[in-house]
């Protein structure tokens, strides 16, 4: 065993499990992960390895982790843990991110009181645009002004672009055997971080990949493979699947997702002024990756957090907010959000809460609310128009 470098992993759930903790070990990080879940904090310290099982559409095959130790995040010895590395990833939802700044922050003032002079660079693996920078807003918010130039100096906020489909993982309740911490993933995977972000020597990762272009692969990967899993979700939901295999078999279904990934690789080829996908080659790879039959992937979790999903921001709103400044067609890309208002799952908190919203205040101004679009915009008069017309016709 050589190790030579230490990273944190904030959460231990798929992507961490299933994507960051063999990339960084196989560049001989020692990885601690780190989460708040205390079952699942036993299980990995009680057995410290699991398997992942790499599945494709015409293969299969896996890959042991072994040494793997997760630290309670909440634990009086968590700091000094995080004092020790090199290096931190954090994958913990979206949600969670201001509770993982504490954290930082807290650990940055130790540092800046122990004169510590060793650079630690922070990579944020969420699915949000430039999720580095984001986090360091919070950071910086949150920490005393005269630690600012220290934090700006020793600490790197690095966006990055993780993409591997992880489904949930189907935990065989056996709590006694190590195989209730494996997951299963697909074949393919890209790490994509931004290199003009990061602090002091870079020592080379295998499976990440440096660019001084971050924005092109997200861009590409959360407005056309998010838009497009998330318009697969919530419209698939409603012609009552349970999986992306089930509905990415539905003509229909397949149709709308299709043409609306279209629509949204459309704006992009006008951001960037360039013909960003010849010949459709990356919305075909990403439908194959769509049909793994021999994956289970739910709905429900790609649907999940609605409210998120449905800010200006992200996947369904920008787009057509894009398409809407370039003059391109959207069509396609109003089902994603007609079909998101009508996402219902009583596990899902932002889902009981839009639907809540909905009740009290209708859809034009839910639309306003969460998606900052106008009540007398034509955009919102659109969505409400089509949500009515689905909602006649299921
Ligand atoms: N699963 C995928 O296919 C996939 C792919 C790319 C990116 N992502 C992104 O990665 C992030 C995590 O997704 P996931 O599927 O791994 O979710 P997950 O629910 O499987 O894992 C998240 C883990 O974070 C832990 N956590 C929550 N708050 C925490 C905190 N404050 N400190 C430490 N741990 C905390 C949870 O207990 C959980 O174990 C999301 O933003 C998601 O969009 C997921
Ligand atoms: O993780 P979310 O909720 O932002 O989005 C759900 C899925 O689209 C997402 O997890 C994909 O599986 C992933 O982004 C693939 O790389």
């Amino acid at each position: 065993m050589r190790f030579f470098m230490k990273a944190l992993h904030f959460g231990s759930g798929n992507i961490g499990r299933g994507l960051v903790v063999p990339i960084l070990q196989k560049s001989d990080y020692e990885v601690y992960l780190a989460d708040v879940d205390t079952n699942l904090i036993q299980l990995i310290n009680k057995f410290n390895k699991y398997r992942i099982n790499i599945i494709g559409n015409k293969n299969r095959y896996f890959q042991d982790i072994f040494n793997v130790k997760c630290i309670d995040v909440n634990s009086h010895y968590f700091s000094d843990y995080l004092f020790c590395v090199d290096l931190v990833t954090i994958s913990v939802g979206v949600n969670n991110l201001y509770t993982v700044a504490i954290k930082i922050v807290n650990n940055i003032i130790i540092r800046f009181k122990k004169n510590h002079k060793k650079v630690l660079n922070i990579i944020v693996c969420e699915n949000i645009v430039l999720g580095g920078t984001k986090f360091k807003k919070i950071v910086l918010k949150m920490l005393p002004l005269h630690i600012h130039q220290y934090c700006h100096n020793y600490i790197g906020f690095i966006d990055s672009c993780v993409d591997r489909i992880i489904p949930l993982t189907n935990h065989n309740n056996d709590y006694n055997h190590p195989s209730c911490l494996d997951v299963s993933v697909e074949p393919f995977y890209e790490w994509v971080i931004d290199q003009k972000q990061y602090k002091g020597c870079y020592k080379h990762i295998v499976g990440i990949v440096k660019t001084k272009n971050l924005s092109f692969f997200l861009d590409r990967k959360f407005f056309i493979l998010n838009t497009g899993h998330a318009i697969l979700a919530y419209f698939g939901l409603l012609h009552g699947y349970e999986t992306t295999y089930q509905a990415i078999n539905d003509m229909n279904v397949k149709n709308i997702v299709q043409q609306s990934m279209k629509e949204s690789m459309n704006v992009l080829n006008s951001k960037y002024n360039q013909i960003i996908d010849k010949n459709d080659i990356y919305i075909s790879s990403v439908f194959d990756r769509f049909n793994n039959k021999n994956i289970t992937d739910y709905l429900l979790r790609i649907g999940r957090n609605p409210i998120n999903k449905l800010k200006k921001q992200d996947r369904l709103i920008k787009p057509i907010i894009q398409a809407i400044q370039f003059n391109l067609s959207y069509k396609y890309l109003l089902y994603g959000v007609a079909s998101a208002l009508m996402y219902k799952n009583i596990h899902d908190n932002e889902a009981i809460k839009l639907q809540n919203l909905i009740k009290e205040y209708g859809i034009s101004l839910v639309l306003y609310k969460v998606s900052e679009i106008d009540v007398h915009h034509y955009l919102n008069n659109e969505i409400v128009y089509l949500y009515n017309k689905i909602k006649k016709n299921i």
